[in-house]
């Protein structure tokens, strides 16, 4: 593990204390996932061991096919490990999801054509029985919460793709999960977009100090949004180096033009070319 210093740049304020003395919320060890397959099977993560502590925004950043998505899916319960262990919360994943513990965005927004916006969002509350009044109350409080009122009664079709996408955190913030696993959620969007989505997480994430879990092919992206940084190698899915990051919890765009941004924006990139040199 490695902490990048910049001393004397105003970009560089201690993290909050509780980042690096926080419960651990996800604790990783000794990992693999080997899917099975008719010629050979595909060795995706290698002996991942990781620990991400409460209120951490972690990305992942690591070439096409290293194991990225794997990963936030093996955490998540959608993906069995082959070997080792995960453990969220003191839990196994599947009693951690049976809690509630995880909200999950995706690539692509998946929302259903035939339902509003807010039809959307209170999907999953209906789906668990919560009572009809209170999902719409609280359907609209996370549309809210992402820039969204007003655009309660349209359909997904007639918003843009970085509006479909805050509809989807909207979603998966509706069990207020204490944990918001995003799979390169932002990938999609044309670049100024995804600068002021990038923007309004991290606000989220400042105003909240929610774990975050983020996927991403980025350097800029996840050096602006994270904590920590997981660098990972080509296939089998190796970690490279885990990088804390120094600058300030709360951050603007404007941040990316800091000396202390494009120096942890070059250690990540020299672990990026160090893990295919390795390869
Ligand atoms: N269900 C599956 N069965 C077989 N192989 C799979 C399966 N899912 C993923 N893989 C393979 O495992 C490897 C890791 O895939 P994964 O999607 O986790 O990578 P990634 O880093 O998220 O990729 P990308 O950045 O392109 O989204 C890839 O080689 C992929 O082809």
């Amino acid at each position: 593990m490695s902490q990048v210093m910049f001393a004397e740049d105003p970009a560089v304020v201690a993290l909050k204390p509780t980042s690096a003395t926080a419960r651990p919320a996800i604790s990783v060890k000794q990992a693999n996932v080997i899917y099975p397959a008719a010629d050979q099977p595909v060795h995706a993560l290698q002996d991942i061991n990781l620990t991400i502590r409460q209120g951490e925004f972690v990305s992942f950043i690591g070439p096409s096919g290293c194991g990225k998505t794997t990963l936030l899916r093996a955490i998540a319960d959608l993906e069995p490990i082959t070997s080792g262990e995960v453990q969220v919360n003191d839990m196994t994943p599947s009693e951690a999801r049976q809690a509630g513990a995880y909200g999950y965005v995706f690539q692509a927004p998946v929302l259903l054509p035939w339902r509003t916006v807010l039809a959307n969002v209170k999907l999953p509350l209906q789906i668990q029985g919560v009572p009809p009044e209170r999902c719409d109350e609280i359907a609209r409080e996370q549309l809210a919460r992402v820039g969204l009122k007003g655009f309660e009664k349209k359909y997904p079709w007639q918003l843009s793709g970085g509006m479909q996408q805050r509809v989807s955190i909207a979603r998966a913030l509706g069990f207020e999960p204490k944990i918001l696993m995003m799979d390169e959620p932002f990938g999609a969007l044309d670049e100024l977009t995804r600068d002021n989505l990038n923007q309004q997480l991290q606000q989220l994430w400042f105003n909240e100090q929610r774990t975050m879990v983020f996927v991403t092919h980025s350097i800029s992206e996840a050096v602006y949004l994270s904590t920590k940084i997981v660098v990972m190698s080509p296939r089998p899915g190796r970690i490279i180096k885990v990088i804390d990051s120094p600058l300030a919890a709360q951050r603007d765009l404007s941040i990316r033009n800091t000396p202390a941004f494009l120096q942890l924006a070059q250690t990540v990139r020299d672990a990026l070319v160090e893990g295919h040199h390795d390869h």
